[in-house]
């Protein structure tokens, strides 16, 4: 999973310690400076510290302090100097400043656009990865691949985690039947999704009635039922090319009628960009309100997969999104990206084809996972 964007990442880690180690051996030649400057000086009165000078200051009046002569002075001047560079270079310390970072963060920000993640994503995370390590202070020859990797994360986490929230208490503590529809354009595992989260709910403790609002497509409404029979679950059908707002509508009224906790509605796969379909999905909102819609598209779709996401959202507003085959997906953009670019969170990865292999979606579980060993 996700292994390309992985080892992206990991190369940009690389790239700033070789930045770090280039410093370091830059910093080197200071060393002798200060041998000389150390050879050059000449014992000197060391400058009072606060506490003393103002000590002087209540204790003599200040026509009475004389003043340092010149050559003193210098003595006192390059003593400063030598003092600041010793602590520079035995501490061993440096800062990382804009220059240092440029160049890998351009290669960054490649990397991620390379894999799919959004422009927009591309360019937050960039900018708070900047953000948290410019004027960070290293010692050197310590291990930078943390400060880098925690920049990372915390990047990554902050695209990730918009308006996080819990489907399953959600559902525990809505009022009953708690109606949820299901969009996206064909094949991407809307309906497995449906027979995934029936499981979950079951499992629960909960009653589940399934709709098979896909009248459109041949063989969809059969597909469903052999879902809900293997999982023990009713369906509530009509015939192929049926209305499906009226399907939905009579799921609700059974769901009512036997106290059924959950109605997961399926829908017709529609593009976006179909607007007699995107019309009938207003209708299916109207007839049977929905509590949540959920969008369901395929991890591996990448950035097509964010746009639809936007688009949808814009002709019927979602809740939240579950993103399919994410086990087959290698560069994981649209997992960083959808939650930023929709404003609605990410709320399970389908991680497989069968009905447990759905993970409830943790930002920090996903962002551990890219940096795991
Ligand atoms: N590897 C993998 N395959 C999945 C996952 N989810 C669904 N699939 C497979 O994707 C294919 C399409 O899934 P469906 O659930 O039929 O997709 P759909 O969106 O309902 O498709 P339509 O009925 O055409 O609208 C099936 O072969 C599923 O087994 C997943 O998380 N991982």
């Amino acid at each position: 999973m996700f292994n390309k964007l992985k080892a992206k990442l990991s190369g940009f880690k690389d790239k700033i310690g070789s930045k770090i180690d280039e410093k370091a051996v830059a910093i080197e030649p200071v060393e002798e400076v200060v041998e000389s400057l150390e050879e050059l000086e000449s014992p000197v009165e060391v400058s009072p510290s606060p506490e003393e000078e103002v000590n002087s200051k209540t204790e003599l009046p200040v026509e009475e302090t004389k003043p340092v002569p010149e050559e003193e002075n210098k003595n006192n001047k390059k003593f400063g100097f030598a003092q600041k560079a010793k602590a520079l270079v035995f501490e061993r310390e440096f800062i990382l400043d804009e220059d240092d970072l440029e160049e890998p963060l351009w290669d960054l920000e490649m990397a991620l656009l390379e894999s799919d993640i959004a422009l927009s994503v591309s360019e937050a995370i960039v900018s708070s990865v900047k953000g948290q390590l410019v004027g960070t202070r290293r010692r050197i020859g310590s291990n930078t691949g943390n400060i880098v990797e925690d920049a990372l994360k915390n990047a990554i986490y902050d695209v990730m985690s918009a308006n996080v929230f819990d489907l399953d208490e959600f559902v525990k503590n809505a009022e009953k039947p708690v109606h949820i529809v299901f969009i996206g354009i064909n094949g991407t595992g809307k309906t497995t999704s449906i027979a995934k989260l029936s499981k979950r709910f079951k499992d629960q403790g909960m009653s589940v009635v399934v709709a098979a609002g896909d009248t459109f497509r041949a063989g969809a409404i059969d597909q469903l039922a052999i879902h809900a029979n293997k999982i023990g679950v009713k369906i509530i059908k009509h015939q192929e090319q049926g209305d499906p707002a009226a399907v939905i509508y009579d799921a609700m009224q059974h769901a009512k009628a036997h106290d059924v906790d959950v109605v997961l509605s399926d829908t017709a796969g529609r593009m976006h960009t179909n607007i007699n379909l995107m019309e009938q999905l207003k209708k299916v909102c109207r007839v049977a309100p929905p509590d949540l819609i959920i969008f369901v598209d395929e991890a591996v779709a990448g950035n097509d997969a964010v746009e639809r996401a936007a688009q949808f959202n814009d002709a019927v507003p979602i809740s939240g999104s579950i993103l399919t085959k994410t086990d087959a997906d290698s560069k994981g953009g649209a997992a960083i990206s959808i939650a930023y670019i929709t404003g609605k969170p990410i709320l399970f990865l389908g991680m497989g084809q069968g009905y447990d292999d759905l993970r409830k979606f943790d930002p920090q579980w996903f962002v551990d996972q890219l940096f795991a060993e």
